[in-house]
């Protein structure tokens, strides 16, 4: 049936940088911008799909770079796309596994074929991926803030704006008495915490503390291939732990689950390849009651788009670090720009990741263009 075929006639890159709205610091230092890739792929019935890489500038999160994705989009990922037309976005992956590696990049390209694929069929995303809630849960990542009276005050800033659950990214030094002080002033509030690998086992006097603040987890405390020394801790932790930089493949998330290296899992698209990719880690957990959430990377409206989609699916159980537009942006490059209300986000009912892109908003920001031409056509 040479009609269901969908083939992609051009696709543009514009690379973007933003400066964000607060300076976001974690375990390995600040960020004040952010420089991403937001995807434009065209098929023959000129069908538009939108995608977003999530990599950073540097590679303190994980191997990538915005710069490594570039490369690999556009020697690699590119003609792989233009080569045959394809009939469902899960062959997006199944063809990119010729290329060891670099999640970001396919999954930026992957989510822009997501989009055009929903549209084009004029369902939702979130519906075409079975996700079964019309809002999804909500949180707030706060980044280690320079005092413990700047912290407060944030906390209370985003509750008052109706979070419900707070993240505290922590570090050795900025734990113990950050959390102390934090519970004085809100002794119920839900808080997780996230350390960005910054600990060893050799901290496991102080990561044991963490068991008196009742926190709803701790996230990835060791380095990504850690997964002994996770399960190492967790036998010695009533506080569930959740990785994120550990789970790359649904291997792994199979490997820290029969290890007992964590409870929970964090979910980020562009970590683990694409969304294909996520569907399948999910039916996985679903399959063996695995809570899952879903991560962020301070994405542009695009990938925060993508990111609700993927939290209306069922198994995922925990508020997700996406925020509203406002906690990252001055102007977003979407409209309309994504609002929560109590904590939480409707799904967008419009076809695809459901928004427009504001290429108003989004000129300010281009500091590169490209543009692919199928050659094959
Ligand atoms: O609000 C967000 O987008 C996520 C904030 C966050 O915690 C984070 C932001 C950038 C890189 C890594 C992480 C993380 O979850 O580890
Ligand atoms: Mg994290």
């Amino acid at each position: 049936m040479k009609n269901n075929y969908i083939q992609i006639e051009e696709v543009r890159l514009y690379r973007l940088r933003m400066n964000l709205k607060h300076p976001f610091s974690t375990s390995f230092g600040t960020l004040t911008e952010k420089e991403f890739f937001i995807i434009e792929i065209i098929d023959d019935q000129k069908t538009i799909g939108y995608g977003e890489s999530v990599a950073f500038i540097s590679p303190w999160y994980t191997d990538e770079t915005v710069t490594t994705v570039e490369h690999m989009m556009e020697v690699f990922l590119i003609p792989l796309l233009f080569q045959h037309p394809f009939q469902h976005p899960r062959e997006v992956a199944k063809r990119f596994q010729v290329v060891k590696g670099n999640p970001m990049a396919k999954s930026a390209l992957e989510g822009a074929y997501w989009d055009l694929y929903a549209k084009r069929f004029n369902q939702p995303l979130w519906e075409l991926i079975g996700g079964v809630r019309t809002e999804v849960e909500v949180g707030v990542s706060i980044g280690i803030q320079p005092s413990i009276t700047t912290l407060l005050k944030k906390i209370e800033h985003y509750l008052q704006e109706g979070y419900k659950r707070i993240k505290l990214k922590i570090k050795p030094g900025y734990d113990i008495d950050v959390l102390k002080e934090v519970r004085k002033v809100f002794p119920q509030i839900p808080i997780m915490v996230d350390a960005n690998s910054a600990y060893s086992l050799k901290d496991i006097e102080t990561l044991k503390k963490l068991d008196t603040f009742h926190l709803l987890m701790i996230e990835q405390p060791f380095g990504e291939r850690e997964f002994l020394e996770h399960a190492e801790l967790q036998k010695q932790l009533h506080t569930p732990i959740c990785l994120d930089e550990s789970i790359r493949t649904i291997d792994d998330l199979k490997l820290a689950t029969k290890l007992g290296s964590g409870k929970i899992f964090n979910i980020k698209i562009g970590r683990i390849g694409g969304l294909s990719e996520a569907i399948e880690m999910h039916q996985f957990s679903k399959e063996n009651r695995i809570p899952l959430w879903c991560g962020g990377m301070l994405e542009s409206g695009v990938g925060r788009a993508m990111n609700i989609a993927l939290a209306s699916l069922e198994q995922f159980r925990y508020p997700g670090d996406i925020s509203a537009s406002n906690r990252y942006w001055d102007t977003d490059i979407i409209e309309p720009e994504i609002n929560h209300h109590e904590g939480k986000i409707a799904v967008n009912k419009n076809p695809g990741i459901g928004y427009t892109i504001s290429f108003r908003d989004m000129e300010k920001h281009i500091v590169e263009k490209k543009r692919f031409k199928n050659p094959n056509l």
